[in-house]
């Protein structure tokens, strides 16, 4: 469950009518996530979802991501768009927080996706990144190579109550990547976040991409090793699925494709994924509010998922 603010039905059914969707029927917080407060409403002017944006989105991003979800929806990739009031305003804010109404998609989130579910993921990063080609506003990445010593710091030696040591492991790795980083590789704005609980479907059929709130100008290839890392492997990261992850980049190349200077950096991109994100869980991990309604996500599953990568970078076919 991830809701940090709650929003009084009272506020809920005023948001609606300033959308003229009729009266409220339901609004239910909703289990996933850990970024934001999302909400399921029910209005008689249909379904919808209401997402309050929390401390890691900075409301003055909010345009750049609006944009690129219209962005993508008109060029019919399966994004939500944030709706627009009746004075076409997308932006509210909602029980004192930033937040928009948003198209609701079909479809559910795998846990335990199949080599044709994670192909057809793979295809539909790859028809992302093609629709994004001609997106023209850009976004820093704050949690890119910077970011990551940055975020370690502020972690510091409190991240060895996680895991003795994770300190130490965290600073080699960030020495390692601050090395071996490619730094010429095509750059574009991409997800960042394409973990399966961000990708809805229906079978084999991607129906939904949702989630976009870490998008940023990047390392286009990064967006496919955040991909692989989040997808390639049994939850707690014990277990690599070597079919999922050459499924994955094969539905990629059919779609999109890989320079060889892209394919080559792959298993050093990878890396940089599991970094990130036992960065970020980390950092969620010990600053969490104990009162927040909200499934904290385990730090060390991404760690497993950085070693598996130094041991393994042939795990990218060449
Ligand atoms: N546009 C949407 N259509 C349908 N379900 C959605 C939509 N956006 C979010 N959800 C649901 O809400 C959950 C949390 O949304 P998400 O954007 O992942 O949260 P967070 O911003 O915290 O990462 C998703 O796993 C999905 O089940
Ligand atoms: N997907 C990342 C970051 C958390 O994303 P969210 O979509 O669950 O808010 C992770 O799993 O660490």
């Amino acid at each position: 469950m991830a809701v940090y603010t709650h929003v009084p039905a009272e506020e809920m059914a005023a948001l609606l009518a300033r959308y003229g969707l009729g009266g409220l029927r339901s609004a239910k917080g909703i289990a996933g996530g850990v970024e934001n407060s999302n909400y399921l409403v029910e209005a008689e002017g249909g379904r919808f979802i209401l997402t309050l944006y929390e401390k890691r989105v900075d409301a003055g991003d909010l345009p750049f991501f609006l944009a690129l979800l219209d962005h993508l929806a008109d060029r019919g990739l399966p994004v939500p768009r944030a709706l627009r009031d009746r004075d076409g305003v997308q932006v509210q804010t909602v029980a004192g927080r930033p937040a928009c109404l948003i198209e609701f998609l079909e479809g559910v989130s795998l846990s335990h996706p199949t080599p044709a579910q994670a192909r057809a993921t793979g295809e539909a990063l790859g028809r992302m990144h093609a629709a994004l080609a001609d997106f023209t506003p850009e976004r820093p990445n704050s949690l890119g190579l910077v970011g990551w010593a940055a975020l370690a710091a502020r972690c510091g030696a409190a991240v060895d109550t996680i895991a003795p040591g994770l300190s130490a492991r965290i600073a080699e790795e960030i020495a390692f990547l601050d090395a071996h980083w490619p730094t010429d590789l095509p750059r574009a704005v991409i997800h960042a976040d394409l973990f399966p609980d961000n990708v809805l479907m229906l079978g084999d059929a991607v129906t939904g991409v949702i989630d976009f709130y870490f998008a940023c100008t990047e390392t286009r290839a990064w967006d496919l090793a955040v991909t692989h890392s989040a997808w390639a492997f049994s939850g707690d990261g014990a277990d690599y699925r070597a079919e999922i992850g050459d499924a994955l980049l094969a539905g990629y190349e059919a779609t999109f494709g890989l320079s060889d200077a892209e394919r080559a950096a792959l298993p050093v991109l990878a890396r940089g994924s599991a970094l990130r994100f036992t960065l970020t869980r980390a950092w969620d991990w010990l600053n969490t509010p104990a009162d927040a309604m909200v499934t904290r996500k385990d730090p060390l599953a991404y760690l497993r998922r950085l070693d598996f990568y130094a041991a393994h970078p042939e795990c990218f076919p060449a």
